[in-house]
């Protein structure tokens, strides 16, 4: 990718689907916070919260992120870390952003989920508002709790209003998706978009069950699809979107580095696969790092960034009015 198409990726309108907002979470923000709220952590200035952000895989890196996510205690704190994030958005061009956050590490930790919620949802407003940056926000259960939990907290979220979805994260391995099948068709039945992480550290099993047994309509990651043929022709067949994370998955060892993920690979094989940032504070950037880095080491085309980008307007949970309004945003772009 040449220096001209750095600029134009720059000025594309963009879309983001695969963001945890607790994965937001700057070092700088996170000392602050730390401080504001008294909480002791392991670690009290920049380098040394830099070196803790250097991970051998999922677990090792969900650790420190639920325990960095101790600092989040008041709505306040949720405002501050939700337009934060928007903000960059506003810098980057993301027009639109789904983002997940994780309500049982905050409820675990007797934060109540009303205070959390607020907080997401002030800042939304209000970046909307100043920045023109719309969002939307998808609540992910954590597989790796008990699964009983999750239907009564689906419950609870639908009385408090506001998400347009609910999703499935945390580790992955030995924490199969269809455990969750009852939540999810209520979730369904509600009327609720559903998405899952599958096939980022565990089988293509996975992914098989997330999309047959939850139904889900897109697979957060899903890098491991290509361990099996038929699950490639699949989802080539259905256009299910992948929101794959490249900084992500090379951080937390999935692949050795850049030039060896597979999304060049997924891309060809026809596949509609999105570009997204995943936990940004912690693996080293946001959306348009991601995407420009990932250009640079597969070596591929202006042509399937673009296509990246119009797969992602087309995955959004966004109605067909707005869709259209969208693709037209972004041809446009592309002629100035
Ligand atoms: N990459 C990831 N995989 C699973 N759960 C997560 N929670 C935050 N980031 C995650
Ligand atoms: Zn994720």
């Amino acid at each position: 990718m040449n220096v001209f198409e750095i600029e134009q990726l720059k000025k594309i309108p963009k879309v983001e689907l695969h963001v945890h907002i607790e994965g937001t979470l700057e070092p700088d923000l996170l000392l602050k916070l730390a401080e504001r709220n008294g909480v002791s952590l392991p670690y009290n200035d920049l380098e040394s919260v830099r070196e803790v952000f250097r991970f051998q895989d999922l677990q090792g890196f969900l650790n420190v992120y639920y325990s960095a996510s101790k600092c989040l205690q008041k709505e306040q704190d949720f405002y501050d870390l939700t337009l934060a994030y928007l903000r960059k958005c506003k810098e980057e061009n993301i027009v639109y952003t789904e983002i997940f956050f994780d309500p049982q590490t905050h409820i675990a930790r007797g934060i109540a989920l009303e205070e959390v919620m607020a907080g997401i949802f002030a800042a939304r407003s209000e970046a909307e508002a100043r920045f023109g940056v719309r969002s939307q926000v998808i609540p992910c259960f954590e597989r790796d709790r008990p699964v009983g939990d999750s239907l009564p907290l689906l419950k609870t979220m639908e009385r408090i209003g506001g998400i347009v979805g609910i999703g499935l994260d945390s580790a992955e391995r030995d924490n199969p998706p269809s455990i969750f099948n009852e939540t999810f068709a209520y979730a369904r039945s509600i009327g609720l978009h559903c998405v899952a992480h599958a096939g980022e550290e565990g089988p293509p099993e996975y992914i098989a069950e997330a999309l047959d047994i939850l139904a889900v309509e897109r697979i957060d990651h899903g890098v491991r699809a290509m361990e099996s043929t038929a699950l490639m022709q699949r989802l080539q067949v259905e256009q299910t979107p992948l929101t794959v994370c490249p900084f992500s998955n090379v951080a937390l060892g999935v692949f050795e580095d850049l030039a060896c993920h597979n999304v060049g690979k997924l891309l060809e094989a026809g596949l509609k696969v999105t570009i997204n940032s995943d936990d940004p504070a912690y693996f080293g950037g946001y959306l348009t790092a991601n995407i420009v880095d990932t250009w640079n080491a597969l070596g591929l085309s202006l042509e399937q960034v673009i296509q990246v980008q119009r797969n992602a307007i087309d995955a959004t949970f966004i109605d067909a009015a707005e869709k259209y309004r969208m693709h037209r945003a972004l041809e446009e772009s592309l002629f100035v």
